[in-house]
């Protein structure tokens, strides 16, 4: 998959009601992760449930360069051979991420905290996202910037000190990607690496750290403990586990909406990761008067997951507060399509940070939905869709930007409009969720490629 392969668009029409099972593909925050502590570990990891996207292949081509032995047994199951927190060798060649800003941006901490040189890139999207984030809490830590494209981009090239030294960092953006560099950076620094964070991110690589038997301490602190402080304590031997990856939300996500607003619909969705920074979709389209059981809760792999029963419901529009954008994040494209099929005025508040991801996602969704008809206005950060509670008028083409989420967002929209909805190119499906389309038509969902 490249961006320099002609666009290969989708188009979507309603049909019938959405029925039957499905299990999204394995988290891929938690992949990235998985193979990266993989890394970083002495023996050998064991992974189920990998997520083979795109994103995560070059995450795990970025470690092999790195110095780890990596082998593939069988679908999402993956062997990760480590060279140890401080053993890693110069890659050959360029780090190629492709469009992937947690490959990429936690791979940077991991090269920072180690005397290699290595130079990252990726694809157009990712050569426009800030990489500043990353570079200045690293440059305190010691590393050197040998290169890099303007306004701190990729392609760049870093070289980590002889010894890292340990920082306390206030991170100025609510970015798990961010804290995630740092706290691996941290790991060959001599003491303690602190992250302080104003409202808390996803914890994935807090949580695995521990797995891998890293110390790390978190505190909750602010306003209403929103917040939190990581404290890691550098160079502990980490020792290689068996990593089992629970059901992406973000790819769940999909099908949630999809279900809720196809009429007649009632779909299963099955072992999706219930960690509680991760489910504020959930909790949103709840509140919209979602229909969404939680069935069989069970703990899988050091998280809570669970089986979710899904049925069409009439949704009503609803105000979502910034606090919870570090939950949903990824998630706001596909709530802007159930916001435009719920009854009245949606307003999903403080979106700034969806500026900077594959794409300007909120420009990018306000397009897509004014080319379909929908009625919608973006305030600053905030974009508020008014929705009529009927079927949405579709018939346009929406540009994705080599941007995953928006085709599939716009795929769903599809999937209930009153005229066939059409994304300009499904690549980029592929670095996150490359069995969407298959999963959607198991279900009934009418999508000609
Ligand atoms: O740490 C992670 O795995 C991720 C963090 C989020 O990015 P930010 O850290 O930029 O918010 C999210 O958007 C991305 O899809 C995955
Ligand atoms: C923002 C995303 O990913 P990344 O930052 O890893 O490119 C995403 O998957 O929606």
């Amino acid at each position: 998959m490249s961006h320099d392969s002609p666009p290969s668009p989708i188009t979507a029409q309603a049909g019938t009601a959405l029925k039957g099972r499905l299990r999204p593909p394995g988290d891929k925050s938690i992949s990235h992760r998985a193979i990266i502590l993989g890394l970083l570990s002495l023996g050998e990891t064991r992974i189920e449930g990998l997520l083979e996207g795109d994103d995560v292949l070059r995450t795990a081509a970025a470690a092999k360069a790195l110095g780890a032995g990596i082998d593939r047994d069988g679908d999402g199951r993956w062997r990760v051979r480590g060279v140890g927190v401080g053993g890693l060798s110069d890659p050959a060649g360029v780090l190629d991420f492709g469009n992937a800003g947690t490959g990429s941006r936690l791979m940077m901490g991991v090269v920072g905290g180690h005397p290699v040189t290595a130079t990252f890139d990726g694809d157009a999207s990712l050569r426009k996202r800030p990489m500043r984030r990353i570079l200045d809490p690293l440059v305190e830590m010691g590393v050197s910037v040998v290169e890099q494209a303007e306004g701190g981009r990729v392609p760049l090239t870093l070289r980590g000190p002889r010894e890292a030294v340990p920082i306390t960092y206030e991170s100025p953006v609510a970015s798990a990607q961010v804290k995630s560099a740092v706290l691996l950076a941290g790991l060959n620094a001599p003491g303690v690496t602190t992250v302080v964070e104003a409202a808390a991110t996803r914890d994935h690589t807090e949580r695995m750290l521990r797995l891998f038997g890293a110390t790390v301490e978190v505190e909750a602190i602010g306003p209403g403990g929103h917040g939190r402080r990581i404290a890691l304590t550098g160079q502990p031997t980490l020792t290689a586990t068996d990593v089992v990856v629970p059901a992406d939300p973000s790819s769940a996500a999909f099908a949630m909406v999809a279900g809720l607003i196809v009429p007649g619909s009632e779909v299963v969705i099955e072992g999706v990761m219930m960690n509680p920074l991760r489910t504020g979709l959930m909790t949103t389209l709840v509140e919209m008067g979602g229909d969404i059981e939680r069935l069989n809760e069970r703990e899988e792999g050091g998280e809570t997951v669970a089986d979710l029963r899904v049925r069409h419901s009439r949704l009503k529009g609803v105000a979502v507060p910034p606090e919870r954008a570090p939950a949903m994040i990824d998630e706001y494209p596909v709530l802007a399509v159930a916001a435009a099929c719920a009854e009245g005025t949606t307003r999903m508040q403080g979106l700034h940070e969806l500026r900077v991801k594959e794409s300007d996602r909120l420009a990018a969704v306000a397009a897509g939905l004014k080319a379909n008809g929908v009625s919608h206005v973006v305030e600053g950060d905030d974009l508020i869709v008014h929705g009529d509670g009927g079927a949405p008028q579709g018939g346009g083409t929406v540009e994705t930007h080599l941007d995953h989420r928006i085709a599939m967002a716009f795929l769903v929209l599809g999937m209930v409009a009153r005229a066939p909805v059409t994304v300009d190119d499904g690549a980029m499906i592929a670095t996150s969720y490359p069995a969407f389309l298959a999963d959607m038509r198991a279900l009934g969902a009418g999508l000609a490629a």
